[in-house]
């Protein structure tokens, strides 16, 4: 009998040698990271690195040309839509329903991904409370400000208890103690929830010094590991100078 204990899982996200072109114009070439339960990690690239382009290949908004991309072991383009259920997104740009209360926003989403209403319910209760947002619950989203709007998309994207979460540039447009605020709320979910984090960002003071780091630079992966181990093996003295560093060539 094989011995069941001694086979790893698979993370939760796995991209291996994943390139992409848009026509001619080539925005990934040959990227290879893993995320795993648990782990934090940040995706930091310029303008135009390719991590939106990464994220819509994860999504299944794009059909992944070459390389394998799997979440919890299952490829969405061999095993279907099913294989993209553990995963809860934050796009970059706000797609709540500005005319519906919060809580109705919640509820839409809870039917799209199949809970009953009273689950759907409860669950956005809890995800809310967690986010200091219970009172607002009634409120149209119109009426929020934009780092309340972010907490509810952080809400909706938790509903389902995802075991990866995507979030491209999620802090973008906020001010900084809701800024701050998003970024210590997403760390704490990954140390104390286990959920696995791949965080698209190009603001350095997001990511932290034990985060898991991945430095994107024209559609190549410029640096990998440690947040701290990067900065080392750049030989800077922070990650700032790192980044400095390992994105210096300009642009093709
Ligand atoms: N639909 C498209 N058609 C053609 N080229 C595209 C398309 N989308 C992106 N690109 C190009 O692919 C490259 C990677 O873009 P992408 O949006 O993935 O980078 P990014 O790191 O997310 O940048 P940003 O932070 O500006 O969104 C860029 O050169 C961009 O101009």
């Amino acid at each position: 009998m094989p011995d069941r204990a001694a086979t790893p899982a698979p993370p939760a996200l796995s991209v291996q040698s994943v390139s992409h072109a848009y026509g001619k114009r080539r925005a990934l070439d040959d990227v290879s990271l893993s995320v795993a339960k648990g782990s934090f990690t940040a995706l930091l690239g310029p303008n135009g690195a390719g991590k939106t382009t990464l994220f819509a290949l994860v999504t299944g908004l794009l059909g992944v040309q070459s390389g394998r991309i799997a979440i919890c072991g299952a490829e969405p383009s061999r095993d279907g839509a099913a294989a993209l259920e553990p995963l809860g997104l934050v796009f970059q740009q706000p797609t709540l329903d500005l005319d519906l209360t919060v809580s109705q926003n919640l509820a839409y989403f809870a039917a799209l991904r199949g809970l009953s209403r009273r689950d759907g319910r409860q669950r956005a209760e809890d995800e809310l409370a967690r986010l200091d947002m219970a009172e607002r619950a009634g409120e149209r989203v119109r009426d929020l400000n934009g780092g309340h709007r972010r907490r509810v998309e952080l809400a909706r994207a938790l509903l389902h208890e995802p075991r990866l979460l995507l979030l491209d540039e999620p802090t973008v447009g906020l001010d900084i103690e809701s800024r701050h605020r998003i970024v210590a709320y997403v760390h704490d979910l990954a140390r104390e929830r286990r959920v696995a984090v791949l965080w698209a960002t190009h603001l350095i003071d997001e990511v932290r010094a034990d985060d898991d780091l991945v430095v994107l630079h024209q559609g190549g992966i410029a640096a990998a590991g440690r947040s701290e181990e990067v900065v080392a093996a750049a030989g800077a003295d922070n990650l700032s100078d790192a980044f400095t560093r390992l994105t210096r060539r300009a642009p093709a």
